[in-house]
């Protein structure tokens, strides 16, 4: 461990210890497999470490005139074994170091779905992205050069030892060679993780401005902004490749001074040797033998150069990945849940309600939504309309618990949200979101995301809702359809979201319509869609669109994060300024030409 110590110090970041006890809590639950592995690399070491002793036997034996058999018989049986147990090690630490960042990349991934949606969209997707595809990469290396540095220790001690036992003078001056390598390699660790760590967090950088750039690529295209937003992102490359290449240059310096030391030191053996054999102050195998160790010197003084770098790569990685952990996970069921639901609901007790709801995205924003007093009946049709800002959203991600009230409450038949878990609260909601209502996958994987064991009938009965039916039945592979090779509109994805919401009775729909326009077919069927659901359910819409607010049973008014009225159309249009105002533009949009296509 005096090597890892060591490691620690060179670390110029004062979170070094921490962040290598994060590194040893990923390796911790392979404690035994990395004993094995120091115990292998141990008896490779001893094989490696008697080999010039036996070559020093073969030419004693040769000079006194005796049987070679044996001696070369024992030199090929340490080849032999030291080769086998080589193999053997290199096998069981290459096995571990994926099981490691295996274990690493699922504890990632489960961290981000386990995490709150506020602190998840807080941050890039692509740096995200980057944490579990290329920081747990670093993770593979380091895992095994602890092993390597402990074996690579006392590899070094055992040359040392046996160079000692052939002459001590030698071993003096090569001591004083080994020790003027080790300084200016000490010298130069601390620059090459410090540009390792500076290297990951650009690649961070580039794989977010890469992912959102791409995301929005229709927009770059239609703006003409590809050569900036290329400049851009490549400058963040460039950062990377500055720090890579500055890694590079100071590891090479590193190699170099290692490899020209030990050869120098190898030169000045070798005379200082050939002079005390002259003199008879040493035999001429001995001095093969303790050049042979000089040679193998190399060994260890490579392996401990490698595996401090990997490991201070490592250190950084697993700085990087525990953050992850850092984000706050939405909370466990509570424990004293809730009694189950009654079968029959009492018709007039409202399905949702807000009391006093007020909600803010972060300790020093200002309220999104204010004292908000809002009931839900359990069927019928509730549309919220507003100017921009004015809080729309955040009602539903308070309903969906993306985000949880500051002061007041909600109910859910009548309970407190507090006393449901969030997977209970949202198994009786059904969503469809407005801007990317559809996920990765086929058709099929859509429809049946919500309800994996949805039956094929149940998928035919909402696509015929959404009359999505014949343009499915018209594709080739039918809802085997790839989402992303197909040519579907948006307005078609709409219907796909609407279809997986409605697939099996949600007690409320919730629906934020796409704020673009969409064609005449998706119009309707959406519009048929939510009639049906309002005549057995609860939906509620947040509308941009006047045959929504005119299909509606009641419109809540929302401004500046507060209820501003509520009401009928024809009440409202006779009491409200506001609301006026708002249908006035949904109407001119209305009146703009739609494109229709199905
Ligand atoms: N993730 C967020 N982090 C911080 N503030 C937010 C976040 N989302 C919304 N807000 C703020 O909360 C307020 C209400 O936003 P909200 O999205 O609920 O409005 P909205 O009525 O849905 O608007 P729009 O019609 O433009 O979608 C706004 O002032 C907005 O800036």
């Amino acid at each position: 461990m005096e090597h890892i110590c060591s490691i620690q110090g060179m670390e110029s970041s004062n979170r070094a210890l921490p962040r290598l006890r994060t590194l040893t809590s990923f390796l911790a639950p392979y404690r035994r497999t990395m004993l094995l592995g120091l115990g292998l690399g141990l008896a490779a070491n001893a094989a490696g470490l008697a080999t010039p002793m036996v070559t020093k036997w073969v030419l004693d034996t040769l000079g006194a005139g005796g049987s070679m058999a044996r001696p070369i018989g024992v030199l090929l049986l340490l080849v032999v074994l030291g080769a086998a147990v080589g193999l053997w090690q290199w096998r069981l630490l290459g096995t571990l170091a994926e099981h490691i960042v295996l274990d690493a990349r699922t504890a990632i991934v489960r961290h981000y779905f386990r995490a709150r949606v506020g602190d998840l969209q807080r941050r890039p997707t692509g740096e995200l992205v980057t944490r579990a595809t290329s920081d747990t990469q670093l993770l593979r290396e380091a895992s095994s050069s602890i092993v390597g540095l402990v074996n690579a220790g006392i590899a070094l001690v055992g040359t040392l030892v046996l160079m000692g036992v052939l002459d001590l003078f030698l071993l003096g001056c090569t001591i004083a060679a080994v020790l003027v390598v080790a300084a200016v390699m000490g010298a130069l660790m601390p620059r090459i993780a410090a540009a390792q760590t500076a290297a990951q967090e650009s690649m961070g950088r580039l794989g977010g401005a890469l992912e959102g750039a791409l995301r929005a690529v229709r927009t770059v295209k239609a703006s003409r902004a590809e050569a900036r937003v290329t400049e851009r992102i490549v400058a963040d490359a460039r950062q990377v490749a500055t720090h890579s290449v500055r890694s590079a240059v100071v590891t090479a310096s590193v190699w170099t001074i290692a490899w020209t030391g030990i050869q120098l030191a190898v030169i000045v053996i070798l005379g200082v040797g050939a002079w005390r054999a002259q003199r008879d102050l040493l035999e001429i195998s001995s001095l093969i033998a303790f050049l042979l160790y000089v040679f193998q010197l190399m060994g260890p003084i490579t392996e401990l150069t490698q595996n401090t770098t990997a490991l201070q790569a490592g250190i950084a990685a697993a700085g990087r990945i525990r953050e992850v952990e850092s984000m706050a996970v939405e909370p466990a069921a509570p424990a004293t849940t809730a009694t189950a639901r009654p079968a029959t609901p009492d018709p007039d007790q409202p399905v949702l309600e807000f009391r006093r709801v007020t909600a803010r995205y972060g300790p020093d924003a200002p309220p999104a939504v204010r004292e908000v007093d809002l009931v839900v009946p359990r069927r019928g049709h509730t549309a919220i309309v507003g100017p921009s800002g004015a809080g729309k959203t955040t009602l539903f991600s308070l309903v969906l618990r993306f985000l949880e009230p500051e002061h007041g409450q909600l109910l859910l038949d009548g309970r407190p949200y507090a006393t449901y878990g969030h997977d209970e609260v949202r198994s009786r909601l059904a969503y469809v979101e407005q801007e990317t209502p559809v996920v990765p996958g086929t058709i099929r994987d859509n429809l049946r995301f919500t309800h994996p064991d949805a039956s094929d009938e149940e998928i035919r009965a909402v696509l015929r809702a959404v009359r999505l039916d014949e343009k499915v039945d018209s594709l080739p592979e039918g809802l085997d359809t790839l989402l992303s090779s197909t040519e579907v509109s948006g307005g078609q994805r709409q219907r796909i979201a609407l279809a997986r919401a409605m697939l099996r009775t949600p007690d409320v729909l919730l629906l934020d319509e796409a704020t673009a326009q969409v064609d005449g077919l998706t119009e309707a069927a959406l519009q048929e869609c939510v009639r049906q659901r309002a005549a057995v359910g609860a939906v509620v819409t947040i509308a941009h669109r006047l045959s929504t607010v005119l299909d509606a049973d009641r419109i809540v008014v929302m401004e500046n994060g507060r209820i501003r009225t509520q009401g009928t159309h024809a009440e409202l249009l006779a009491s409200d300024d506001l609301y006026r105002r708002l249908v006035e533009a949904l109407r001119i949009a209305a009146e703009e030409p739609v494109a229709v296509g199905a």
